[in-house]
Parts: C-alpha cells; structure tokens; sequence
C-alpha cells in the first residue's frame, strides 16, 4: 500500500490483510520497533536522510517475507530503490485522499512530523505534488479511499485484487 500520510494505509492494509488471510506488515511501526524510537524522535535525532534509510532497509525486509500485506510509510516512493523492489515483489496499490479528508484525519497527530507546519494544508499540498507521479507511476491499482469505510475499501479491494489475478475470472 502506497499513498500520501492519511489515505488509510496502516488501517485499510490490516482489514485487506485479514480478509484475505495474510499477514500485515506495516513499515512505520517496523522502524519504529526497530530502532527503539518515535519517528518524530528519529527525524530530531537522525534527521529525514536518516529515517529515510532505516525506511529503505525496513521495506527490504518487508518485501523479503512475502506474502503479506505490506503498508508503508507516505514517503516511501521518494527512492528508485524501494519504487523498483516494490514492484518486483507484488501488487502495488496507491491509495489517493483528497487533501481535505486527509487534513481531517491528521489534523493535530503529532507523530507525523513533516506536518509539523503553520500551514498543513499546504504542505500536505505541497507533499503530493511531488509524490503523486511516483505512487501513480509504481501502482498497479489506485482506489480513492476518501469517502468509504475502511472496510468497504478492503471489501472492493478483494474484488479488484481478484480481478487483476484472473481477468475472465
Ligand atoms: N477510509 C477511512 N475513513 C475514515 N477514516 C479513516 C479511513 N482510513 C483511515 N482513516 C483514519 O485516518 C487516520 C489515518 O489513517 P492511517 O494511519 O491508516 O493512514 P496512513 O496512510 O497509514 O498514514 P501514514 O502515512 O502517516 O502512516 C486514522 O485515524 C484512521 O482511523
Ligand atoms: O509522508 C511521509 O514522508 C511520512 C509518512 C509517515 O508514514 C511516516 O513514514 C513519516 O512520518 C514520514
Ligand atoms: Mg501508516
């Protein structure tokens, strides 16, 4: 699951994972784990490079126990690196919100810390423009997820995901 901060990745991949049976990996959660630390801990400490390499690593292993469910973090799709090993290991999906539901959801979290900003909506503007190419370019499947529930979305999710499988199915 790829997808700006807020499109659902973390709650709707758990859903998807569950009806179809998968294990659910989710990247931030690994990172975080891993190194012991919140993210905006590891951004004050390491900086963005920094998290952006425990990223890149947590991904690889990610994608290395395969098959599972795997969501990721917003800015995962920034290196060519992860861009290609996600989609030499399976179905990418981008999950589009628009920015004003993606606001709505995020508004106040304080464990996202690039929206640590005087001005979010901007910002969260400013973010897709420069990664919606990237998550379109790798997606094998886009779903908007901003007016259904997640559980509508896992439901629709399956069917597609099916669908690609075995397209006379
Ligand atoms: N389809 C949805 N409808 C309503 N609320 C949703 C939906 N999907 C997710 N949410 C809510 O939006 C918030 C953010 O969702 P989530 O953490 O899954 O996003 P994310 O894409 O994983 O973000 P990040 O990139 O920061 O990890 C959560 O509070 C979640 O419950
Ligand atoms: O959009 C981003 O770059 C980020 C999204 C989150 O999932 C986390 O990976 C982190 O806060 C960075
Ligand atoms: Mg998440």
């Amino acid at each position: 699951m790829v997808g700006p901060m807020g499109s659902g990745k973390s709650t709707l991949g758990a859903a998807l994972a569950a009806r179809l049976g998968l294990g659910f990996v989710d990247v931030d959660a690994c990172i975080v784990a891993m190194a012991g630390m919140s993210i905006p801990d590891i951004f004050a400490t390491e900086g963005e490079a920094g998290f952006r390499d425990r990223e890149a690593q947590a991904l690889a292993d990610a994608l290395a126990h395969q098959p599972a469910v795997v969501a990721t973090g917003g800015g995962a799709v920034l290196r060519q690196a992860n861009r290609d090993a996600m989609q030499a290991v399976g179905c990418v999906v981008y999950l589009h919100v628009s920015t004003q539901e993606q606001l709505r959801r995020i508004e106040g979290d304080r464990n996202r810390p690039l929206l640590d900003s005087d001005a979010p909506a901007q910002r969260l503007a400013e973010l897709q423009s420069q990664r919606e190419p990237l998550y379109r370019q790798i997606a094998n499947l886009v779903i908007d997820t901003s007016v259904q529930t997640p559980e509508q979305l896992a439901a629709a999710l399956v069917l597609r995901l099916h669908a690609l499988k075995d397209p006379h199915a």
